[in-house]
């Protein structure tokens, strides 16, 4: 379970996260939307312990983020937006060093490789650098690092960047199994159709603040529109804004 209490982050006097508040429940998927620049990494490295916040409190399964990161670290798996992997290893060796790192059964941790290894349908670029690798086979990496000692809790941020439809599937299917296995799941994402298919709750956040926050059917009823595009165009005050825009557009093309 994440908890989430008056979250605040300052960059200088800049404020980007607003003392926002929400939880995470075990079997639960929450899909954390927003436009750009509205917190979303910021709140998720915070989450993740990468990051510091300026006020407020993050529990993850009953553990303080601030005070015990060492602790939170071990069941959290976080993928950041950004694939940050050691280029001069192959994916071979950063599995086995990640086994090694979190202490996982070498007999455990060669079938759960195998099994991740043959979903993504990476096992030709096993003993390849990875600084050689694409950005979608790095993505995929990634999310098997972080998924190797089998954690409570999974972080994901815009994880489905890059990757292509058949492995974003396998994903979309994984993090069903994750849940359905009792785990917390928090995802931010631009791809809407994907949070309305498995999200259990989503909050929205625009300017650092949690604008809105429940699942599909109570977003609908806040927001008075049918899917979630317009739900989100709508509380984040850009539906009316659109119409302008293209216009001005179309009268320069
Ligand atoms: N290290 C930093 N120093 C100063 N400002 C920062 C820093 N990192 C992020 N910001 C600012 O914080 C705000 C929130 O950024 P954040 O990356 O959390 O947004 P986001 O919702 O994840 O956006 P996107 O959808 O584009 O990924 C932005 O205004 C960003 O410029």
């Amino acid at each position: 379970m994440i908890v989430v209490e008056n979250l605040v982050k300052k960059y200088f006097e800049k404020v980007v996260v607003d003392g926002i508040s929400f939880k995470v429940e075990n079997g639960e998927i929450y899909g954390f939307l927003g436009p750009n620049g509205s917190g979303k990494s910021t709140t998720l490295k915070i989450l993740a312990g990468v990051l510091k916040p300026t006020a407020g409190r993050v529990e993850i399964e009953g553990i303080d983020v601030v005070s015990n990161p060492v602790e939170v670290k071990k069941i959290i798996g976080y993928v950041p937006e950004t694939p940050t992997l050691y280029e001069s290893l192959t994916p071979a060796e950063l599995f086995s060093f990640i086994g090694g790192i979190r202490g996982i059964d070498e007999k455990i941790l060669k079938e759960r490789v195998n099994r991740f290894v043959e979903a993504f349908e990476i096992g030709k670029y096993m003993n390849q650098f990875i600084g050689t690798l694409s950005f979608g086979t790095k993505q995929k990496i990634s999310l098997i690092a972080s998924f190797l000692h089998d954690p409570k809790v999974i972080i994901m941020d815009e994880s489905m960047n890059g990757l292509d439809p058949k492995s974003a599937r396998i994903l979309r299917e994984l993090l069903i199994k994750f849940r359905d296995d009792g785990k917390s799941i928090i995802f931010s994402t631009h791809v809407l159709p994907l949070a309305e298919m498995i999200c259990d709750r989503i909050g929205l956040i625009y300017e650092g603040k949690l604008i809105a926050e429940g699942t599909m059917d109570e977003l609908r009823e806040k927001a008075q529109e049918e899917n979630l595009e317009d739900i989100f165009l709508k509380l984040t005050k850009s539906k009316n804004e659109m119409a302008n825009i293209i216009q001005a557009l179309q009268e320069v093309l």
